[in-house]
Formats: C-alpha cells, structure tokens, sequence
C-alpha cells in the first residue's frame, strides 16, 4: 500500500449507486478519486464532499477555459469545496491561469493543488494538426507545460509519453499528472498517447489517472492492487 497513493480512479459513471459501489471497496490510502464532468452534471458538489467526508483526495476534473474573471470564482468555489485538486486549460493563457491561482490561494481551503491540461491524451499527430498545425504533441505540451510552470501553478496534466521530456526542464515538485494509462494488453478505447503503469512511473510521473481499465474492470480492487503492487 502506497503512502500518497499515487493511482487516480476516475469515477464516470452516469449512476450514483454504482460509483458508491466501488467507492465502497477503495480505501483512501490505496487510491485517489477523480470527478469528471459527467458525475458532476449529474451529481453536483454532494457527491464531490460525500467522497471528500469519506476520507479521500479528490481531483475536480472540470478543465474550466473561460475568461480569466470567471475561470478565477469557478476555481475559488471548488477549492471551498475542499478538493485536493482542481484543473484549467493551459491554452487559457498566462493570466487565466496566474487568477485562478491567485484565487485558490485566497480561498479558505488554499492548499487545493491546481494543474493544467496541456494537450489531450486522446489526441495524436493528425488530430492536433486540425487545431494547432505543424505542431507535435511533444512540442505543444512542452510550451504549455512551462507557461503552466511560469504561471505558479503546480502541474500539468499530459501523456506519459512526455513525462521524461518535462523532468529534464521542470523541478521534481512539478506535478506530472496522466491519464492515458493502460495496463499491457488493455483495451485503449478514444486514448491515443497511452503508456502502462510501469512505464510511466519509470519515466517520472507524479500520479496515474486510471478509468476504464479499473472501473469496468471484472474485478476493480484486485486490478487497482495489481496496479499499485506493479509500482511499488
Ligand atoms: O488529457 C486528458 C485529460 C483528462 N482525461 C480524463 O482522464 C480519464 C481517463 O479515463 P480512462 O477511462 O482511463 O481513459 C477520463 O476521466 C478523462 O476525462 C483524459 O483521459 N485525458
């Protein structure tokens, strides 16, 4: 058992008794939770405390992008809602990013991390293309990831195909956060920048974002144990 667990589970589920399910079976120094958009339409901030009120670090997945004013009150009101840690879009800019922390610190619970999405792992060369040409994944996530570090912020969230790439420029306290990971032999479903636990612990990553691969899993707990006994 890890001290700071260092797998995140994302609960999405649109069913509130089938997270609590499985929320049931976890143990908070086994794993960290994270609410994404679809439980948080549907649930709202109870279902964010109730985890909260269990004992587990939360991570509010709600990737605000808005203008600087707004992205600052949304990330103030989920720090109050006592989340361990809240996200943003880097592509917002240097001074969305520098309010929203400015605003988590002035809240009453300022030790709420916050982190910024760089480049989505379910995106690949063609698909950034589309949005940002004659760019690579790699160099659209480096540039964001130090203007997220220039911006005071505590981390990214990025494959762990960049993990090795961001250790050699960033501090070690810098979060790595990354979704997209897979078990060997795991269905990858939408993800596109993919890496196994192991692997991704290897190349210096601070916390593994894990959903599918758990959640509808046969057997959730025995996976998340493999998981966490794979890296150790
Ligand atoms: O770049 C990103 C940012 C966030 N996510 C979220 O992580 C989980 C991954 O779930 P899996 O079932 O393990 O694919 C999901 O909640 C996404 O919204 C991401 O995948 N990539």
């Amino acid at each position: 058992m890890t001290q700071d667990a260092r797998v995140i589970v994302a609960l999405d589920f649109d069913n509130v008794e089938q997270a609590n399910q499985l929320v049931e079976q976890l143990e908070p120094s086994a794993c960290k939770l994270k609410v994404g958009k679809e439980m948080f339409t549907l649930f709202g901030p109870e279902f964010v405390k109730s985890l909260i009120n269990k004992g587990f670090d939360v991570f509010l997945d709600l990737k605000f992008h808005d203008i600087p004013n707004t992205v600052a009150k949304a990330c103030k009101a989920a720090a109050e809602m006592g989340v361990w840690m809240v996200n943003v879009h880097a592509s917002g800019g240097a001074e969305m990013m520098r309010k929203a922390k400015q605003a988590i610190e002035s809240s009453s619970h300022p030790q709420t991390k916050l982190i910024a999405v760089t480049v989505l792992t379910s995106m690949d060369q063609d698909q950034l293309n589309d949005v940002v040409p004659g760019v690579t994944p790699a160099e659209q996530v480096a540039k964001l990831a130090a203007l997220t570090a220039d911006s005071g912020l505590d981390g990214v969230v990025c494959s762990a195909k960049e993990a090795v790439m961001l250790r050699k420029s960033l501090p070690e306290s810098f979060l790595l956060v990354t979704p997209g990971i897979r078990p060997a032999g795991a269905d990858v479903g939408d993800q596109k920048r993919v890496m196994t636990p192991v692997d991704a612990i290897e190349a210096g990553v601070s916390y593994l974002v894990m959903g599918r691969p758990i959640t509808q899993a046969d057997d959730p707990l025995a996976t998340l144990a493999r998981v966490n006994e794979s890296i150790q």
